[in-house]
């Protein structure tokens, strides 16, 4: 688990004179599962649309899988908060997972055989097969998430990001999430961005803290005092991946 695949050095984002993150460090390798907690407004979907190459560094050196990240784009599947996603636009279940398949295929080529056979593969993945003819408006708030990580399953990624992936969910569906990713970085890298603080460490490998700098938890190492210092309220920890 030593390869390098996202690599960040001393990287800062300023947006209209306003400094976003400053001065983060990071290695991410390949295959873990990596968290990022912190309080609203600290940076984290900024950080993840720096790994994406959607957002340029005003100072800093980011790397992923050892290239520019807008050229590793197509190697990366991102899951958006939910709320940037619009349930009221006429689309069915299939027909969202097929624009995950966009960055491989071009905007305007057809989808072909394979695309629908791997779409079909995705939907089976996050456990959804045979919803296919679903309007996307009519899902619970679980399928829809599952929906967006078929979507960015689709596109074959070697490393997914998501962000929030469980923010108002049910205790049930967020632990089948988990179950989920748990079983997809056997086979891919995954950053997540999470506020669900009491369930992340028992599947992450290691959780930094994000509010404009980032703290680095290696195993086990992330104390209840240090998030409720970040977030500005008691905050519950529960156990880290591989503690007893
Ligand atoms: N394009 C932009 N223009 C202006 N300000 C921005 C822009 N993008 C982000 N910001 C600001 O940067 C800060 C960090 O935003 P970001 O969305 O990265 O935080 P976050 O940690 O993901 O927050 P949350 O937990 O609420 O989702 C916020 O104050 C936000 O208003």
């Amino acid at each position: 688990m030593n390869h390098e695949i996202v690599t960040l050095n001393d990287v800062s984002v300023s947006i209209g004179g306003t400094k976003i993150l400053e001065k983060l460090s990071l290695k991410v390798f390949e295959k873990e599962f990596f968290g990022i907690v912190g309080p609203n407004g600290g940076g984290k979907t900024t950080l993840l649309r720096v790994i994406l190459g959607l957002q340029k560094p005003t100072a800093g050196k980011v790397k992923v899988f050892g290239r520019d990240p807008a050229i590793s784009r197509k190697r990366i599947g991102y899951v958006p908060q939910r709320l940037f996603f619009d349930r009221d636009f006429p689309i069915t279940v299939s027909e969202t997972v097929l624009m995950g398949r966009i960055s491989s295929r071009g905007l305007f080529r057809g989808y072909g055989n394979e695309d629908k056979v791997m779409a079909r593969h995705a939907l089976e993945t996050v456990g959804m097969a045979g919803l296919e003819k679903r309007q996307v408006g009519g899902l619970s708030g679980g399928e829809l998430q599952r929906l967006l990580i078929a979507r960015a399953l689709v596109g074959q990624p070697e490393l997914l990001l998501l962000d929030e992936p469980t923010a108002s969910i049910d205790p049930e569906m967020k632990t089948s999430i988990y179950d989920l990713l748990d079983s997809l970085v056997k086979s891919m890298t995954i950053i997540m961005v999470t506020h669900d603080t009491g369930a992340i460490s028992q599947h992450v490998s290691r959780v930094a803290c994000l509010n404009c700098r980032l703290g680095m938890h290696e195993h086990g190492s992330i104390t209840k005092e240090e998030l409720s210092g970040m977030y500005h309220y008691p905050v519950d920890i529960v156990k880290h991946k591989g503690e007893d």
